[in-house]
């Protein structure tokens, strides 16, 4: 007996095949789907099942390229007419036509480390709302950071699962689920309070004096790299009680580099979940995650045999305070690991190196911290003794400015509706599931509406804005004129809401520290033929930001 589709006309075979690519289409809308074996299914086996339609009348080659013809040209022409259509939920936000039709068009800006440069000139050509992926809206508007952000806005996006290659067990960053998060952030948050900071303090200490030695023995350094070893084995120590010596050995293993390539090497994870997933099962791909994580494993292994007498951020992730009734599985503890080794290493020592440029540039800032650090840390005065440090506000006033020119995480970390819920509304915008959106830092700290000249690096409109007596400055003409804008709600350097950053106060006490011993011990000056008006244009954007090489000649004082 013949089969019903035996009747079928050519005609309606191909409109069956065309069919089968727009149900393609409709679940990509609804799911968007990144595990590469989903993708692998609605790519390639559902055209192939489809094209055994068209063997009766071309034959089984002609057939099968003829399914994949239609069936792939339906379902692109349709995702194209969807995607730029007034039907689309984020059709009433701005951007990049391309931007709108394909993920690859961001991709392709974040691979260049341009996100925070292209970002901007967004802002300025379409406003304050725009739409940088098929489903990906970025808004400059420090309004939509409560509802957005805040501790009833949404949680991290899908997109972190592909950061993170799929790992089954996500470190706290990545975690979804918004009681799971608070859940998982209870250690964290213990291992930071004032109390447990202190115990950081002489690790702090050993590790900064190695620091500043190098520096003043080696004579002229690339600052950035050296830098990155100091906050590297510090966080080492931190966390495991020791077990990196990459200022000793400059980073024989490899392993700091890796971290660092790591990151970066997520941004494109991120942008494309899918190759996430994908490298996760090629050994030959992603060879710098994968040896990184492996260090991460072998020294938490090695620090749960060997135990430690002192409580480092292991002890608290562990539970060997016993606050929690539950130990977290060792997996768990590892996981986090790694997520403390590179938040804690990478952010600060970036943030040292721009700190650093941004003093040897505007020499009288340098002149100001100097007088400030003499004043309360004079040689025979031990400079890793914190307790002139709340007293230092042109320090914190030069670290804070720092952050705003030159945040560390210059875009932010991407939010997304609760899987299941169908949107979020955040005033009024409406964000679809499955869309992503960011708030990013660099574009708010860099805008006029929040801060008065806000490309001038001046710590000076951290004291005015406290009322506190400051040095003249480029600020002062134009405050004459028309006051200090001076917006604190749109600085957003350790983010903002229940999923900010944990380790900002550990971060803080750490830099101030380090830059006090370190111009009281020695002058730093860039070294000949570097361009200091070149810095801004090299930085890139993965992640973090990507510092081009800091030549400096350093002398000792003392
Ligand atoms: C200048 C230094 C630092 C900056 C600018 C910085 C900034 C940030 C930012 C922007 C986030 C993302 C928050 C979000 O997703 O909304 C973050 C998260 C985080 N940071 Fe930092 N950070 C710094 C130093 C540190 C240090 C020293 C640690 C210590 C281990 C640390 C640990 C973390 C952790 C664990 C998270 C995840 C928090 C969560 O998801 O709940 N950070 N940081």
């Amino acid at each position: 007996m013949a089969t019903p589709s035996a009747s079928l006309t050519a005609t309606e075979r191909i409109l069956a095949v065309a069919a089968c690519g727009l149900v393609a289409h409709w679940i990509f809308n609804r799911r968007e789907p990144s595990d590469f074996r989903v993708l692998f299914a609605l790519l390639f086996v559902a055209p192939a099942v489809a094209s055994q339609l068209l063997f009766p009348l071309y034959g089984i080659f002609s057939g099968f390229l003829l399914s994949f013809f239609v069936y792939h040209t339906t379902l692109l022409a349709s995702i194209i007419i969807y995607r730029l259509s007034p039907l689309h939920p984020l059709a009433r936000y701005p951007g990049p036509l391309l931007a709108k039709i394909t993920r690859w068009y961001w991709t392709l800006v974040a691979l260049r480390g341009r996100q925070h440069v292209e970002t901007q000139r967004l802002f300025e050509l379409y406003g304050d709302a725009i739409r940088v992926g098929p489903n990906e809206v970025w808004f400059r508007d420090p309004a939509v950071l409560q509802p957005m952000l805040g501790s009833q806005g949404m949680p991290k996006s899908a997109t972190w699962q592909g950061r993170s290659l799929n790992a089954p067990i996500q470190a706290l960053i990545g975690i979804r689920d918004n009681a799971s998060h608070a859940r998982r952030r209870r250690p964290w948050t213990r291992a930071f309070s004032s109390a447990a900071l202190r115990n950081y303090e002489p690790v702090i200490a050993r590790r900064g004096a190695q620091f500043v030695e190098l520096l003043a023995e080696k004579k002229r350094v690339d600052f950035g790299h050296w830098v990155h070893l100091f906050a590297f084995d510090f966080m080492s120590d931190a966390l495991f009680g020791g077990g990196s010596e990459s200022m000793q050995d400059d980073d024989a293993d490899g392993v700091v580099s890796a971290s660092k390539e790591a990151f970066s090497d997520a941004q494109l994870y991120e942008n494309l979940p899918w190759v996430g997933f994908l490298v996760r099962y090629l050994p030959a791909v992603g060879k710098k995650t994968k040896l990184f994580r492996a260090s991460c494993l072998r020294r938490g292994l090695e620090r749960l045999r060997k135990g430690s007498s002192t409580k480092d951020l292991f002890y608290w992730l562990n539970n060997e305070d016993e606050s929690e009734k539950e130990n977290p599985p060792k997996p768990v503890v590892i996981v986090e690991t790694g997520l403390a080794i590179i938040a804690g290493s990478d952010t600060t020592s970036v943030t040292l190196t721009n700190l650093v440029y941004c003093i040897l540039a505007h020499p009288h800032v340098y002149e100001r911290l100097q007088e400030e650090i003499d004043r309360f840390y004079p040689p025979e005065q031990d400079a890793f003794d914190s307790q002139y440090l709340s007293q230092m506000r042109y320090l914190d006033a030069v670290i804070n400015e720092t952050m705003r020119v030159y945040p560390v995480l210059a875009n932010g970390t991407q939010r997304g509706p609760e899987p299941g819920t169908g949107g979020f509304v955040a005033g009024e915008h409406f964000i679809p599931e499955w869309t992503s959106v960011r708030v990013p830092q660099w574009s708010m700290h860099r805008d006029a509406r929040n801060f008065t000249l806000p490309l001038a690096y001046t710590p000076e409109r951290w004291l005015l804005a406290a009322n506190l007596p400051a040095p003249p400055s480029v600020l002062d003409s134009v405050i004459a004129t028309g006051g200090l804008v001076h917006n604190t709600g749109a600085y957003t350097p350790f983010s903002y809401g229940s999923r900010n950053c944990v380790g900002r106060n550990l971060a803080l006490l750490e830099m101030k520290l380090v830059v006090t011993h370190m111009l009281q011990r020695v002058r730093l000056r860039f070294a000949e033929g570097f361009d200091p008006s070149t810095w801004e244009a090299r930085i890139q954007e993965r992640f973090n930001l990507v510092l081009p090489e800091l030549p400096i000649v350093v002398e000792r004082r003392v």
